[in-house]
């Protein structure tokens, strides 16, 4: 069961504590409703109820209370705690995956597991505790029976045990119902985003606004069935336990004094202790379908982290982040390297190389080739975000395998086309004037500001976010720059900014660029130009 697995992971003592202090509210609990037994036989032999089963009566309360709220506030932190420490484990594992693996699982999914079922799973957990102090009171009122009749708590265990077992296989069904909910709910996101997404394209043409609705409605209507199908498991099986419990009561008082004598002397007991098993009985089913989601939810917590697992790099490439030793590099070689894309079923769908390539410090180089030819999935490999299938990469000799591929990325920097703004400078230690210096080479002192670590910027084109990029990257200072199409949306004038002055100044700083271009007329910029064609190199001066 997935939150037992997720309870199981704190601290023994909380947990054993919580284990306690839920227990002796289940016991006071049953306490009470033993005493409560006493006075009423009391009163019915006619005997006056004395002032010392009140006052047990009243300690009784005082200890249900007290044990009733500190079980609540400990379930309510410990469960905290636990989400917590399993938000922080998949981040950190996130942080630290492949980017193959990340590409494969796609944000949403992530997003949705990480943030939406974990805040989800914060506020139903602490529910869930009121549930095990009436499964306490349950276990407690049994033995109150136990004490009365053994023949009644052979009986009533039984029966109680039979239904129990219907229960469960029952709520795993509602469980497995929910968990597929689950994907309908993100197909119906997905489809609704096309609406905010492809808003320009569905505004321009009523047809293919009207096609996307019809898809939504079928996808919404297909999710309005599932939940309505739980809907009936669910009133299933709550009118199950309202039968049970009746059931049992039933047996306690019509068929059990049939079959045993003596059993009539202790029936009004028993009788009370059955019907006061109601309430927690009800509690629990009340429960139950805040139980199935939040397995599900954590199904799919759990479901996520092992697909960051399966891929995860080897633990040496955990080590936390020294100088790199490759910054004084001279040379870095791609000797054979290959590379393929597979897909979810397996198939190969793109192989990039094998590859042989060297790159020289201070050295300028083009990667130009057509659409589709391989040339990001090159930049990615070279820099060491891609792992190879087969070949070696290799700085001044030094094999780049898990051990070292985190040090040696550390000496790129640069700007994909996917590439991100980050809301502040996280990691690099800028000089505020340094900043300002680089917005205004960059043109952009009239939409960017920067103010304790952080850039505020009004609505920026695609070409000024580049460039935005492009200041980040310089403030890294890294020995190698990798520019993936970077002018393409840039205007004339700052093209020709990039490819007459911003590469020479790269040079004359001993750096090291790799950008990949389209665009013809300056390629006479480079030392050399590299062309790819079907993820090979087909042609290179110097290569
Ligand atoms: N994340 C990915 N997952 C699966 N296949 C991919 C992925 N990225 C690229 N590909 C495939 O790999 C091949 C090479 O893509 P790549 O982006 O490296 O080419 P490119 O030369 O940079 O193209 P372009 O000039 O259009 O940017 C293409 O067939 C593409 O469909």
């Amino acid at each position: 069961m997935n939150i037992l697995r997720l309870l199981q992971g704190g601290p023994p003592a909380s947990r054993r504590f919580l284990f306690a202090i839920t227990s002796f509210t289940g016991l006071g609990n049953a306490g009470l409703i033993g005493l409560i037994n006493q006075a009423a036989e009391q009163s019915l032999l006619g005997a006056k109820v004395g002032a010392q089963l009140l006052i047990v009566y009243a300690l009784t309360l005082a200890f249900f209370l007290v044990s009733n709220r500190t079980s609540l506030h400990q379930a309510n932190r410990y469960v905290q705690q636990r989400l917590e420490a399993t938000r922080r484990r998949i981040v950190t594992k996130i942080r630290r995956a492949d980017l193959r693996t990340l590409e494969r699982l796609g944000q949403g999914d992530i997003y949705i597991t990480v943030a939406q079922e974990t805040d989800h799973l914060s506020q139903t957990l602490p529910l869930l505790i009121g549930a095990a102090q009436s499964a306490f009171v349950l276990v407690f009122l049994l033995l109150y029976i136990a004490t009365l009749s053994l023949i009644s708590f052979a009986v009533v265990a039984g029966v109680t045990a039979l239904g129990l077992s219907i229960f469960v296989i029952r709520q795993r069904a509602l469980t497995a119902s929910l968990a597929a909910v689950h994907y309908r709910e993100a197909e119906m996101l997905d489809s609704l985003s096309h609406f905010t997404l492809g808003f320009q394209e569905i505004r321009l043409n009523a047809d293919r606004n009207d096609g996307l609705f019809a898809h939504f409605s079928e996808v919404a209507d297909r999710l309005k069935d599932e939940v309505i199908a739980i809907g009936g498991r669910w009133v299933a099986l709550l009118q199950f336990s309202n039968a049970f419990i009746f059931l049992l009561v039933g047996v306690v008082v019509f068929v059990l004094p049939a079959f045993f004598a003596g059993y009539t002397d202790t029936i009004y007991k028993i009788t009370a202790a059955s019907v006061f098993a109601i309430g927690p009985v009800a509690a629990i089913t009340s429960v139950v379908r805040l139980i199935g989601r939040a397995e599900a939810g954590l199904g799919h917590v759990y479901a996520l982290e092992e697909k960051l697992d399966e891929n995860a790099p080897g633990a040496a490439e955990k080590k936390p982040r020294e100088r790199s030793p490759f910054r004084d590099f001279q040379t870095i070689e791609l000797a054979g390297t290959t590379f393929r894309y597979v897909d979810g079923a397996g198939l190969t769908t793109f192989t990039a190389g094998p590859l042989d390539f060297t790159l020289r410090r201070g050295e300028t180089v083009f990667m130009t080739g057509g659409n589709g030819s391989g040339k990001s999935t090159a930049l990615k490999l070279i820099c060491g975000l891609y792992r190879p299938d087969g070949g070696r990469i290799l700085c001044d000799g030094t094999e780049i395998d898990s051990s070292n591929r985190q040090q040696y990325r550390e000496i790129f920097s640069g700007v994909f086309t996917d590439f991100h703004l980050f809301d502040r400078l996280y990691g690099i230690d800028a000089d505020p004037e340094d900043v300002a210096r680089l917005i205004a080479r960059m043109e952009l002192s009239d939409k960017v500001d920067f103010a304790k670590g952080r850039f505020s910027t009004s609505d920026l084109s695609t070409g000024q976010r580049k460039r935005l990029a492009m200041i980040v990257a310089l403030l890294e200072d890294r020995e190698v720059y990798l520019f993936d199409e970077w002018a393409a949306d840039q205007d004339a004038h700052f093209r020709e900014v990039f490819y007459g002055e911003m590469l020479a100044d790269f040079k004359a700083r001993g750096k090291t660029v790799v950008a990949v271009t389209h665009d013809d007329h300056y390629w006479d910029r480079c030392d050399r130009r590299v062309a790819l064609d079907l993820g090979m190199i087909t042609s290179g001066e110097g290569v």
